[in-house]
């Protein structure tokens, strides 16, 4: 059943536990600091639902039912590009801010339901699980978010070396109702938004390791969860027009402490088995249909960038001059490299069982790419528009004394807009870029798929390799010395 905002917002009343600033939420929804991102999800859920849109973002399941298409198992290229074309504009209504909006953890899951073959042959049972756990979240229009982190403490040593073995979380008893979990994850994106989260370890796990090489779903308001929040942006964001972004898509980070959690057989993927914790995400598509949505994400929130970088050379008077016409065409050049990423790797996709993959290489050389690519194209942005991102009035407070508001109309002045505009645009820009919620999205670009040198080893690893040395091969085969020295 396809949700609707209204039904959303009322499923966030569940009565889950987030600490921040000193106090315990339960409600989200009427909370200063999350309500208006839980309202911006639920605008996602009314686009998704709204009539109009159906062909859009929303495909017919095997019952007949309608569901969102990030739930969709792409059967051909054309499919996979019908369920892009439903995340871009879904996308697009957040400017790719929401970097875990529910389209996320959905590709992860039905990528590792594409991949259900790999569970069958560790164990049936989970495999059972994770099927009918696929079908749940879709058929309930679920939001998951995920934790597959360990927090960082002591990165030199293994977790169960660690001052504390329950640091990360993992199993501490197990009976016949299923698994009593405690430890901390890090780093829920979305947590505080999300109806679910799946749980698990994708850090490569060693010999010891295994309590921590869990997978599992549960939802957000399970006994003894606690969402430890980090600080809300949305909060300290007064009103729209000064934070037009952190006001509305603030989606939050959490660090999750798992305080005995009991997790029932049925919601469990992977129960104490490090080598099957790796393959969930790698020997089925899981992996490469998680950071696929990202790329795609990432393809539009460049578009939007884009749009600000022409924007604030139109403001300040300077898209006429020839380096900064050069400027704007090396940053339509990286936005382009972005799409051409995403273009490419749906191409040379290939077939994995009844299921159309994209191309793994051709995603961690995005991966690796963007990930340096994002501070390099927020450097450019901040240097086409100088000052102008600083030189802003403090809030629409000024603007209400009749004082203030005159000196404004005074200062604040462009070739192509009146100060109202140009103040209006310089915040939304300085939002994007430099504020809080913006350098966090730096931060959030350089990392969420894993540190560089984890996405530069799948490139490694996933890289044709036997192809270029066999050329390298053939070149040499076509000379000796011998030869060479027979010539003389
Ligand atoms: C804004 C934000 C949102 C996030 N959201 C989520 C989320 O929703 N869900 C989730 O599960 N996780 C999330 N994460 C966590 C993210 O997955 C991790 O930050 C990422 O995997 C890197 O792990 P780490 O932060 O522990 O860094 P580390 O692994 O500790 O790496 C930090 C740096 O230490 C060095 N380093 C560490 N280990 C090594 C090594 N073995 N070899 C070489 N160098 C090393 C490198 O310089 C590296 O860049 C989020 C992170 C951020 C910043």
């Amino acid at each position: 059943m396809l949700k609707t905002g209204a039904q959303y917002i009322r499923s966030l009343q569940d009565g889950r536990e987030i600490f921040i600033y000193g106090e315990k939420v339960t409600d989200v929804t009427t909370s200063p600091y999350f309500r208006n991102a839980a309202a911006s999800v639920a605008m996602l859920y009314d686009f998704q639902s709204a009539p109009e849109n159906a062909a859009l973002m929303t495909y017919e399941t095997e019952d007949g039912d309608r569901a969102n298409r990030i739930w969709q198992l792409p059967k051909s290229y054309a499919e996979l590009v019908e369920r892009r074309k439903a995340l871009e504009a879904w996308t697009e209504l957040h400017g790719g801010f929401m970097g875990r909006a529910p389209d996320h953890v959905a590709s992860c899951i039905a990528g590792m339901n594409m991949g259900r073959e790999v569970f069958e042959a560790y164990d049936p049972a989970r495999a059972r699980a994770l099927a009918d756990y696929y079908r749940y979240a879709r058929d309930n229009s679920l939001y998951l978010t995920y934790v597959i982190i360990n927090p960082q403490a002591d990165r030199s040593k293994p977790a169960n070396e660690q001052k504390d073995p329950f640091i990360a979380a993992g199993v501490v008893d197990q009976d016949a109702e299923g698994l009593t979990i405690r430890g901390g994850k890090m780093l829920a994106t979305g947590g505080v938004l999300a109806h679910e989260v799946f749980v698990t370890c994708i850090q490569p796990l060693r010999e010891g390791e295994e309590p921590y090489a869990i997978s599992f779903a549960i939802p957000m308001n399970a006994k003894g969860l606690k969402i430890l929040s980090r600080k809300s942006y949305e909060k300290q964001t007064p009103n729209l027009f000064d934070n037009p972004l952190a006001s509305r898509f603030d989606e939050n980070d959490a660090v999750l402490y798992f305080d005995d959690v009991k997790v029932p057989w049925d919601r469990v993927f992977v129960n104490q088995d490090t080598r099957m914790c790796a393959k969930q995400f790698h020997a089925t598509p899981a992996h490469v249909y998680q950071n696929y949505q990202a790329q795609v994400r990432l393809m539009v929130k460049m578009r939007f960038l884009m749009g600000l970088a022409k924007k604030t050379a139109e403001t300040n008077g300077t898209i006429a001059f020839p380096p900064v016409v050069q400027t704007l065409g090396q940053l339509a050049a990286q936005a382009g490299m972005v799409e051409a990423f995403v273009c490419g790797m749906e191409a040379k996709g290939h077939m994995h069982g009844e299921y159309y993959i994209p191309d793994a290489h051709l995603l961690y050389s995005a991966q690796v790419l963007t990930q340096q690519l994002y501070a390099q194209v927020i450097n450019t942005m901040r240097d086409l528009a100088g000052g102008g991102l600083i030189m802003l009035p403090s809030s629409v407070e000024d603007f209400a004394n009749p004082e203030i508001a005159k000196y404004i109309e005074k200062t604040q002045m462009s070739p192509v807009t009146d100060s109202e505009g140009r103040v209006k645009f310089f915040k939304l820009a300085w939002d994007a870029i430099g504020s809080e919620f913006g350098s966090r999205h730096a931060q959030y670009e350089m990392f969420y798929a894993g540190a560089t040198f984890v996405t530069k080893n799948h490139s490694f690893r996933t890289f044709d390799w036997a192809n270029s040395t066999g050329m390298v091969d053939r070149m040499l085969d076509g000379y000796a010395l011998k030869s060479e020295i027979a010539k003389l």
